[in-house]
């Protein structure tokens, strides 16, 4: 028996060839350098038909057209010697299907990405489906790359520079229809007629490549070297602005595009599988591929072993405040499951309705939505003041305020109302899970379902387990978080569980050394340069004063000095400055620009005159380092299960730089010995909270790494 091909050939009677695309025992398609030869055979036989009229490529794997090349393929690679022949190969592939001499239709239904997408740019037409799945775009920049089969050149053409940068540059996925407005696919149907439009496509319209039309503006603009040396010097501008020069793919990116554009499509093409070569090189893409394979291992794991989720078709939800709102939004618009709010006045009820709505009306506006679909959606969301309908529920999601007595309660409330296998999920992102558990009936129902604000944005969620938390119960929450489009971490009790506790340290160093006299934009910037989204004084600010305020004491108290936080707070809140919930904080935020510069009267308050004493690299390291030794403590302790765990927590959760590859792989990048002597050096400088963690220090002597 002949082994099954990726690529094959159907010739059909209206003289239209359809290349099937479906790459045997994988779920999605990917390109593999290995394929050249089935695909050569293919397009032999095309060239080689003198009656054909048309040619239509389209996947046999419905949901997946092509996700680009395989990743695993690119991470193999030893040098960028090899990684370059990869994406020449691609080009060339991709040159010959373009230069086809009857119309070529890619007929698009699932992912369309990356090198998927550079294959159907080499087609001549597009059609698209409107299925959710459909999703198109060039997301090589994620993962520290450049579109390398001609995407860089082919797309600025189809759309113009203007629209095609930014789009390369984030690595954005559009919807069928946002790809249509932009001019990159022609046609949008349902997934029944695809193939039907595709062929009907083919054999009505001409082979050529189409090129973007411009206004005379734009013509002007793109056509001269002087014009396009604006674009370019301010997509510059923006993109160092924005990656503090930590992430080398988007200046690639733009040198790519702007070669092409001044030398013509073939020389930018050379510039392309050069720049893509020496791309997958970097310590930055390999970082970003890390984050890949660690995010699709975790898709498949249950968090319990084998043990299989129960069914999940009712949630509750207990609060309607901002967090409660946002977990009734996850749940009803992502996971599509029924979500009863309950609250105690019927204006929570309301805003938690209301916070959806929102949301989904900003998508029914940009047209990411349809008005039936935003009704849908309402329809799945209901409020009540007692516990009518909870009965009906499967899981119950508690988002009401921090107070222990409050959550038992809450715990006793829903064992006398709901079935006996009914989840009890805490939102608490302090209290421990084991004493809200202390006085259930059913404990081995209850566990923590710790969100991050705003929930319908940041996507990770921390599960945690006490010690009677059941498999079914872990399996179960798991289940429903990933629903919800969160990737979980399952993490053992304890205070501030993962990602508060090595948060905590590194925020109580920032704001030391704000009172030693740093100026708090030259610790906020010291970190955004390191790669944090935002600096830690400006996400006290974000998070509340009063918040961070009520949780460092818990956290001393519970894991010691080393969490004692300085002696500050009293002071700023004594003068009500609560961060931006209450337009008063470190920053100031009235004004033209709120929240942009810093209020320079909490200096005063304080009692500091600030003056910049030291670098930045001395801030990132003085305030980092103590992240990265509580996480080792976390591993340590078995709060993370695993060093990849880690890493994607405090990548999702906080920001931590995701070019770094998380705490854990940027200890190993640097070295353990060295972060040992880092820290033991400050030890000595500013004592015992610089302490290595034992974990560290042993590692450090046996020459271990994380991975
Ligand atoms: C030369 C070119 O310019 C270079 C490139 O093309 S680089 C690649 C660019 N493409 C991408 O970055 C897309 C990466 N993939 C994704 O974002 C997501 O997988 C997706 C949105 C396509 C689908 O997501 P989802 O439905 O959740 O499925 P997910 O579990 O992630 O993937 C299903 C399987 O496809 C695999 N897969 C998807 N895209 C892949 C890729 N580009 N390479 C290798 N494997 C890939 C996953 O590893 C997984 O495999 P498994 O089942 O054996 O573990």
């Amino acid at each position: 028996m002949s082994q099954q091909k990726a690529f094959t050939l159907e010739l059909r009677d209206d003289q239209v060839a359809v290349i099937h695309i479906d790459v045997p025992g994988e779920s999605m398609n990917t390109l593999k350098a290995s394929f050249a030869e089935e695909v050569a055979h293919v397009l032999n036989q095309l060239e080689q038909q003198h009656d054909l009229k048309g040619v239509v490529v389209i996947s046999d794997k419905p949901g997946s057209f092509v996700a680009g090349a395989d990743i695993s393929m690119i991470d193999a690679c030893e040098n960028a010697a090899d990684t370059e022949s990869l994406a020449r190969q691609g080009q060339a592939m991709f040159d010959r299907i373009e230069s086809l001499k009857v119309p070529v239709v890619a007929a698009i239904d699932g992912a369309c990405l990356g090198g998927g997408l550079e294959l159907a740019l080499a087609c001549h037409y597009r059609v698209a489906t409107d299925s959710e799945k459909t999703i198109i775009g060039l997301p090589e920049v994620q993962l520290g790359l450049l579109p390398g089969s001609g995407g860089t050149q082919r797309l600025p053409r189809l759309i113009g520079i203007q629209k095609a940068l930014p789009l390369i540059l984030t690595g954005k996925q559009l919807r069928a229809k946002q790809a249509k407005k932009l001019g990159i696919v022609d046609d949008v149907v349902p997934a029944t007629i695809l193939l039907e439009a595709a062929v009907k496509l083919a054999l009505s319209s001409k082979a050529k490549v189409k090129r973007v039309r411009h206004s005379l503006f734009n013509k002007l603009l793109e056509g001269s070297g002087v014009g396009r040396g604006i674009i370019f010097s301010k997509a510059r501008e923006q993109a160092q602005a924005k990656a503090k020069g930590n992430y080398p793919a988007l200046d690639k990116i733009i040198d790519t595009i702007a070669y092409g554009a001044d030398k013509g499509f073939e020389a930018g093409l050379e510039f392309e599988a050069r720049s893509f070569g020496e791309l997958a090189m970097t310590p930055e893409s390999k970082q970003l591929r890390h984050i890949f394979f660690a995010t699709t291992a975790m898709k498949k794991e249950t968090g319990a072993g084998d043990t299989k989720p129960r069914k999940i078709e009712r949630v509750g939800v207990l609060g309607g405040g901002l967090m409660g709102g946002g977990i009734a939004y996850v749940t009803a618009a992502k996971a599509g499951l029924p979500a009863r709010i309950k609250d105690i006045s019927e204006q929570g009820i309301v805003h938690a309705l209301k916070y959806s709505y929102d949301l989904l009306h900003k998508k029914v506006k940009r047209k990411h939505l349809s008005r039936t679909e935003l009704e849908a959606t309402m329809l799945r969301l209901s409020g009540t003041l007692d516990y009518s309908g909870f009965d009906q529920v499967d899981v119950v999601i508690e988002a009401v305020f921090e107070d222990l007595k409050l959550k038992q309660q809450m715990v006793a409330d829903i064992e006398a109302v709901a079935g006996e296998n009914t989840i009890f999920a805490t939102n608490t992102s302090s209290l421990p899970i084991t004493q809200i558990a202390a006085e259930a009936q059913r404990p081995e129902n209850v566990i923590g379902l710790h969100y991050f604000s705003p929930v319908d944005k940041m996507p990770l969620a921390e599960i945690i387990t006490h010690a009677g938390t059941s498999d079914e119960t872990i399996a179960t929450t798991v289940a429903l978080a990933k629903k919800q489009g969160k990737t979980p971490i399952v993490v053992k009790d304890g205070a501030g569980f993962y990602v508060n506790r090595i948060l905590a340290p590194y925020m109580n160093e920032s704001a030391r050394l704000v009172l030693e006299g740093e100026p708090i934009e030259a610790v906020d910037g010291a970190l955004v340069k390191f790669g944090f989204p935002v600096g830690p004084m400006k996400l006290m600010d974000e998070v509340g004063i009063d918040v961070a305020a009520k949780v460092a004491p818990i956290m001393a108290d519970e894991l010691g000095d080393r969490f004692r936080a300085p002696d500050a707070f009293g002071k700023l809140l004594d003068d009500e400055r609560k961060g931006k919930k209450n337009k008063k904080g470190f920053y100031a935020y009235s004004g033209k620009k709120p929240g942009k510069s810093v209020d320079e009267s909490v200096y005063g308050l304080l009692g500091i005159s600030p003056s910049a004493k030291l670098g930045g690299d001395e801030i990132a390291q003085r305030t980092v380092l103590l992240m990265l030794n509580e996480a080792a403590y976390c591993l340590d302790e078995g709060i993370i299960r695993s060093a990849r765990d880690g890493d994607i927590g405090a990548i999702f959760g906080i920001g931590f730089p995701p070019f770094r590859g998380g705490p854990f792989r940027y200890m190993d990048a640097v070295g353990v010995a060295e972060i040992v002597r880092r820290l033991q050096n400050y030890q000595q400088q500013h004592g015992e909270r610089y302490t290595p963690a034992p974990l560290l220090v042993k590692m450090a002597e046996n020459n271990e790494r994380f991975y």
